[in-house]
């Protein structure tokens, strides 16, 4: 990576203007938080001569409270030291200004169910980031399918070949929606269009056809494994094998020195994986996915720089790159720079947003609190990289098992080099992290449902920092989950999650305080202990109008001391 150029300014930080009204709004509220909790201990010390009834009362309040006013601590500290961060990636070309200049980039695509996350939604993040306004033998996307899905994999090689139009077309025409089933979304007719984008549009439409059918039948038919390389590649699913119980595929779809697109420019790199699996062995889910690719990539590219994306998170922004590189070449941020942290923005939220969704306040205004401090959390999304901070913190670098893993190594052969995909393939077996560092010190971190939290945490603590960045147009859309099922699954699995790093010997509280300061330690407490808000909730929704059935009061009278 190059260094900036003296003075030339890549991004701009403002505090926000709210900031002293937070404080002075926080001391005011302590101060009537105090009285109130000096009011209930009162009452509880002088509860003896009252009833059990009215004994529990003020102990069920107090205990509520007390939880209420360490909940309002830990969201104050969002509020100590907001501001905004904007990249300014007009400035970049004069320190970029050559192809060479620009640092590679991994992309990581995971995906896991071909039925909740259909292979036409990952067909269409890939696409999105594929064609990112970037050098393209820069760029790399590797897809994880812990489905163990050929018709996936299918998806992905009818990708690569409509890329092979789409790709050129953007480019030539500036699209700005990359993702085709964006831009031959419902504005497709309004807005246009010529002759040559209705074409595209046919064949677009054709792919997913055949994409869908080959969902629907749940098996790639024969007349799509006419080369002998598709029929080698699809003839790894076979009956021996199922989705729990299967050996390692890495597939190279498109190379970059290779495949040309219809305009005769090279092809990003587009790789295939799905790791092994094994009824014995645990897979620690998406942690696992990723440090499967975490190693997969540093085999093949290892590239310095890695963006994470679910595979239902297209990219709505082709500019994003630059952006995030505002950060990453900045040379008074680079030695201790984690990651890059954008937003979580969801496409097709009804205006109403009965769920309320869009977590405004988890991916938007906390995010611009922490901005003040050591950094946003990581979503598990969205987010690009610095490969070293998975290898210990910035001073003290963990090597891995083998020199190829090492974020410094050069790789010098191709892609498809068979000791390349050799060794990628070992590095994707089931018992390769046994008796390793991995998930533990290097990589993602297991031991919590929300490895996304727990990593960003743990990334924090050894000493690296992050940046949200939040540019106007949003940089990437989500789909959310639709059905009150799906959205009660979810917070069910994310506060599980949650208590897995509260209870753990890493909680914000004890460990945090030691190691990221007491701001950063009670807004991860905010997520962490989110979980235990039912209870002061239920108190209050349930125990006063049992009181008022007991004529018991719960409100100080006006003569009280
Ligand atoms: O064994 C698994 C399980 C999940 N995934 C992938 O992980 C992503 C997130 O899983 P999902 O079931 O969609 O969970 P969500 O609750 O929607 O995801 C949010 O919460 C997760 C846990 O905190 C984060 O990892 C995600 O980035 C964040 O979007 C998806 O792309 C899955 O395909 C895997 O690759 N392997
Ligand atoms: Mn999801």
């Amino acid at each position: 990576m190059k260094s900036t150029k003296s003075k030339l300014l890549l991004h701009s930080s403002t505090p926000l203007r709210r900031r002293p009204f937070n404080r002075l709004f926080a001391l005011i509220y302590a101060a009537a938080i105090s009285v109130l909790l000096y009011h209930h201990a009162g009452t509880l010390l002088r509860s003896p001569t009252s009833t059990v009834l009215s004994f529990f009362t003020s102990l069920s309040f107090l205990i509520s409270d007390l939880i209420l006013a360490f909940m309002w601590v830990n969201s104050q500290a969002f509020r100590m030291n907001p501001i905004a961060t904007k990249p300014l990636p007009e400035n970049l070309l004069e320190v970029l200004n050559r192809p060479e200049d620009f640092p590679a980039l991994d992309v990581f695509i995971c995906t896991a169910d071909p039925q909740k996350e259909p292979p036409a939604t990952v067909e269409a993040t890939v696409l999105s980031v594929m064609a990112y306004d970037y050098p393209v033998e820069k760029l790399s996307v590797y897809v994880s399918d812990d489905g163990w899905s050929e018709v996936t994999l299918f998806a992905l090689m009818e990708a690569v070949e409509f890329g092979k139009v789409w790709l050129p077309f953007c480019k030539t025409n500036r699209v700005i929606e990359r993702c085709p089933e964006a831009y031959f979304g419902s504005e497709f007719a309004v807005r246009n269009c010529n002759s040559e984008a209705e074409k595209i549009k046919e064949i677009y439409e054709d792919m997913k056809t055949r994409i869908e059918n080959a969902v629907e039948r749940g098996y790639i038919a024969d007349e799509y494994k006419s080369s002998m390389q598709k029929a080698k590649a699809f003839g790894k699913w076979t009956k021996d094998f199922t989705i729990r119980d299967h050996p390692a595929v890495v597939q190279v779809i498109s190379q970059n020195s290779e495949d040309k697109d219809d305009a005769g420019c090279s092809l990003p790199n587009l790789i295939y994986v799905s790791r092994q699996k094994s009824r014995t062995i645990p897979h620690h889910f998406k942690a696992g996915a990723l440090n499967v690719l975490l190693r997969v990539s540093a085999v093949m590219t290892n590239s310095p720089i890695i963006l994470t994306l679910d595979c239902d998170m297209i990219s709505n922004d082709p500019s994003t790159p630059h952006k995030m590189l505002c950060f990453f070449i900045d040379n008074s941020l680079k030695a201790n720079l984690g990651y890059v942290q954008f937003p979580v923005c969801f496409d097709g939220l009804n205006k109403a947003d009965i769920y309320a969704s869009e977590l405004r306040r988890m991916f938007h205004i906390n995010p611009m609190g922490l901005n003040g401090l050591l950094g946003p959390d990581y979503f598990g999304t969205g987010a690009f990289f610095n490969r070293r901070a998975f290898y210990g913190g910035p001073l003290s670098m963990i090597e891995p098992e083998v020199p190829q893993l090492s974020p410094d190594f050069v790789v010098k052969k191709p892609i498809n080099d068979q000791a390349i995909l050799d060794l990628a393939r070992h590095v994707a077996s089931c018992d390769y992290e046994n008796q390793s560092k991995w998930g533990s010190e290097i990589g993602l971190r297991y031991g919590s449902l929300v490895e996304d939290y727990y990593t960003g945490y743990r990334l924090h603590c050894e000493g690296w920092s992050s940046i949200f960045c939040s540019p106007n147009r949003p940089a990437f859309l989500a789909d959310m989950p639709i059905s009150l099922h799906d959205l009660i699954t979810q917070m069910k699995r994310w506060s599980v999650g949650l208590l897995e790093v509260t209870l753990s010997k890493y909680s914000p509280l004890t460990f945090g305080m030691r190691f990221i300061g007491p701001l950063m330690a009670h807004c991860y407490s905010y997520y962490a202990f989110g979980p235990i808000w039912p209870f002061p909730i239920m108190v209050y929704a349930f125990l006063p109008q049992i009181t008022m059935l007991h004529n018991i009061s719960i409100f100080p009278k006006v003569s009280d001391p």
